[in-house]
């Protein structure tokens, strides 16, 4: 029986997570600590037996070095790996590279949580998570889940919150359940699928 398998994994903690920076589409590397998680990441997939056929990627340099730490781990470095912005992380417009906690002290706590974690306010000039959604769901659906139902085993490496999208339609969240879903840096989502595409098991493989 196809296993259906489908790993999703935010990348590793990045410069700018650590300096509490919003992102985005910004491309910022792995802290130290973000090396660590992946390469951890991939040692707790490797103990589980699991190994991939492909792997997607962002077109960010986060989840693209965060994606091959984990293949090195598996001893798949060669393995091919489709790198396309449809799975870059939400964009945050003008809020790219402000420190959060300054964004809560002049717009406040809730505006702020509004603006990272609901479903379809947009912060200004950049993505909602609705936005978000119908870039990565297509994708997912045209590239992704095809192999996962021809018994491909897929692994996607990506972002807190195009991840949070992806997992948003996986796990029959809402507009309502959506904002106190959370992703932690470089845990992995381990997804096995029935045949018509809904979750058949879901494993969290934290650290
Ligand atoms: O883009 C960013 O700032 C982070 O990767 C995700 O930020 P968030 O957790 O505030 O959405």
């Amino acid at each position: 029986m196809s296993e259906r398998l489908l790993v999703l994994v935010r990348h590793g903690q990045s410069d700018w997570n650590l300096k509490n920076l919003f992102t985005g589409w910004k491309d910022p590397g792995l802290t130290e600590k973000g090396v660590a998680e992946a390469t951890a990441a991939g040692q707790r997939l490797k103990a589980l037996g699991l190994s991939f056929d492909i792997a997607f990627t962002s077109a960010l340099t986060r989840a693209q070095n965060t994606c091959s730490l984990i293949l090195e781990q598996l001893g798949q470095t060669g393995l091919q790996t489709v790198r396309d912005q449809a799975l870059n992380e939400r964009d945050y417009g003008d809020l790219s590279g402000l420190n959060k906690d300054d964004a809560r002290a002049k717009w406040g706590e809730e505006q702020v949580h509004v603006w990272r974690r609901s479903y379809d306010v947009s912060p200004p000039g950049g993505e909602s998570l609705k936005d978000t959604v119908a870039r990565v769901l297509p994708y997912y659906c045209q590239e992704i889940l095809p192999r996962v139902l021809r018994g491909e085993r897929v692994l996607v490496a990506a972002h807190g919150n195009s991840l949070r999208a992806l997992v948003m339609v996986l796990d029959r969240l809402t507009p309502q359940t959506i904002p106190s879903m959370e992703l932690e840096t470089g845990v992995p989502l381990v997804y096995r699928l029935n045949a018509d595409s809904t979750v058949a098991s879901k494993q969290v493989l934290t650290a």
